[in-house]
């Protein structure tokens, strides 16, 4: 009985240590791309827009690994979000905080992937991206616009980020993996 409890509790921490799948999305332009290579590599690199995908693992601190998904946010290639969410365990999802004319569309697209039964309690952190730029929205401003206080079944949280120096990135990775922890212990227990 002692053997098999070990080893369960071996095979849950094996679990525990898998990279977790984390989905980035959020309007063209936002920044999601620079954020994952700035993670990646310490580097503001030079995008283009992008048409598919990149992933990559990414280890935002010491013993934290992330598989990241970044996913091209163009109008016409936004209906192949949802093939990407199965088995996600925390989205990441990315405004450009001057932008403030497609916060509304931005919201419209946040609700088609959190609405989606795939992504049902995944935990979701936004980040509030550009905030080096003049007028750059508040995360208050941010929160209010995606109404993320109507989120009651998940954990949610704004962080506001500067994707070209870094700044917030590994505080909005840190929540991130908090919550992605309570979230992959709450399906493995499944409630
Ligand atoms: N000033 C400023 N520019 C940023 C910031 N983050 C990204 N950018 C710029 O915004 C532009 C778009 O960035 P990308 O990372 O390509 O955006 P994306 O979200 O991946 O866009 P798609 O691939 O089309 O979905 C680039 O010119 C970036 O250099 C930021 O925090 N501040
Ligand atoms: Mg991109």
């Amino acid at each position: 009985m002692g053997l098999l409890v070990s080893k369960l509790s071996s095979l849950f921490d094996s679990f525990a240590n898998d990279p977790m799948r984390i989905l980035m999305l959020g309007l063209d332009a936002a920044g999601k791309t620079t954020i994952m290579y700035k993670l990646k590599l310490n580097e503001a690199v030079t995008t283009i827009p992008t048409i598919g995908f990149n992933v990559e693992t990414v280890t935002p601190k010491k013993g934290l690994t992330f598989t990241m998904w970044d996913v091209g946010g163009q109008y016409r290639i936004r209906q192949l979000w949802k093939h990407y969410f199965q088995n996600t365990q925390g989205l990441i999802y990315v405004i450009d905080s001057c932008d403030k004319s497609r916060f509304a569309e931005a919201y419209d697209e946040l609700l088609n992937i959190i609405e989606s039964d795939e992504m049902r309690g995944v935990p979701v952190v936004v980040l509030a991206n550009k905030q080096d730029l003049p007028n750059s929205a508040s995360c208050s401003e941010i929160a209010e616009a995606l109404h993320l206080h109507k989120l009651t079944q998940r954990k949610w949280h704004v962080q506001a980020t500067c994707a070209t120096n870094g700044e917030g990135l590994y505080e909005a990775m840190d929540i991130l993996a908090t919550y992605t922890k309570e979230f992959k212990k709450q399906r493995n227990y499944g409630y």
